[in-house]
């Protein structure tokens, strides 16, 4: 089991991990619309769905995992009805590779986010 970190993400903000590579898999914690500085992105769900893309390709990067190698996500939204404007940003970033995926309202989120995604990833191999 290994530990990933990055500077390029912002940090946890509790007791977890960025990241955890079991095996040739990586696990990656929810990501929040949190700057690598801590600072929540003040807008809308399609800017926050921007940054939290921003945050998981930088733990995918550091665990030598991609988009494109990512085989599940998790997708938590404060209200579905953003639902179809996540799916506009979403659709940015996996374009031909369409992971499988799992959406879901939840009743609150940590920071008061519009939303989280966490991701499980093939690592490449080296
Ligand atoms: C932001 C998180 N992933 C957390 O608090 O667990």
């Amino acid at each position: 089991m290994k530990v990933v970190h990055t500077n390029q993400a912002p940090q946890a903000i509790g007791p977890y991990s960025q990241g955890i590579i079991v095996n040739n898999m990586f696990y990656s914690s929810g990501q929040i619309a949190l700057t690598p500085e801590g600072e929540m992105v003040q807008g809308d769900i399609q800017a926050q769905t921007h940054q939290v893309f921003k945050n998981l390709q930088a733990v995918l990067e550091a665990a030598g995992a991609s988009l494109e190698t990512v085989v599940k996500t998790t997708v938590f939204l404060k209200d579905m009805n953003d639902f179809a404007a996540m799916n506009e940003v979403y659709g940015q970033y996996f374009r031909d590779h369409k992971p499988a995926r799992s959406a879901v309202e939840v009743a609150r989120l940590p920071k008061d986010a519009l939303i989280e995604i966490e991701v499980v990833a093939l690592v490449k191999q080296s």
